[in-house]
């Protein structure tokens, strides 16, 4: 599965709780076509139930929802995709057990781990940081658009910048090759989330 993946992923609030969904639901409503449930340090019933409550969600919504790191919860929950980093199962791994229609996206930060990446199965990229993040500590420097420009021009799925990105850095990132972005801060501590959604996609339709 590949190529038409939502250009807007909008991440929810790791820290999850009842704020996260009331972010979610904004984002949504205002069009977000793609959300990613990423929560850590929770048990694993907990970020069950807070899956399967943004999954039906999306549903209802005709959204895609992706779970990060986590197949099990995906499937159980009936989620669309996975999306799995360096510290995750592997991507071939996950391939192989969810077949060919489930969503699987990696993390890429350089030209040699996106061919590796798309070789092992993956249908999309999310591809930093981009830029500085409050938000993930432990990341490595920021790659900048030069760097989202070297992954976008190694490989033919789609590539989502991720990190630091707001919406007036999403002419850039589309210039240099980049299909959509990923976002949490910009939505989730916006004032208004459903107007932040809606400003990041103005700027994804009009930059392409
Ligand atoms: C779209 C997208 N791109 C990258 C990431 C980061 O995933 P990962 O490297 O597994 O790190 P954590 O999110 O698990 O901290 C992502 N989640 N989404
Ligand atoms: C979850 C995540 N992963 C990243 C990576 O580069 O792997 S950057 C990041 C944080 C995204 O949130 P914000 O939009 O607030 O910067
Ligand atoms: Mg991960």
């Amino acid at each position: 599965m590949s190529g038409m993946i939502g250009r807007l992923h909008v991440l929810t609030d790791p820290r999850g709780g009842r704020a996260a969904l009331a972010t979610l639901a904004a984002a949504v409503a205002a069009g977000a076509p793609v959300v990613q449930v990423r929560r850590k340090h929770c048990t694993d019933r907990e970020l069950y139930d807070f899956a399967e409550v943004v999954a039906d969600f999306c549903a209802a919504a005709g959204a895609t929802c992706i779970v990060n790191d986590r197949l099990d919860v995906a499937l159980a929950v009936g989620a669309a995709g996975t999306h799995l980093g360096a510290h995750d199962l592997p991507v071939a791994a996950v391939r192989k057990m969810a077949g060919p229609d489930h969503l699987v996206g990696g993390t890429a930060r350089n030209p040699r781990q996106a061919r590796e990446l798309v070789a092992a199965g993956a249908d999309y990229l999310g591809v930093g940081p981009a830029y500085a993040t409050t938000t993930k500590l432990g990341l490595p420097d920021p790659i900048g658009p030069a760097g989202v420009a070297a992954v976008a021009a190694a490989v033919d799925v789609p590539v989502i910048a991720i990190g630091g990105v707001t919406a007036e850095r999403v002419p850039e990132l589309l210039a240099v090759g980049a299909w959509g972005v990923a976002v949490t801060a910009a939505v989730s501590e916006a004032a208004d989330p459903a107007a932040a959604t809606e400003r990041l996609l103005q700027q994804l339709d009009r930059a392409r």
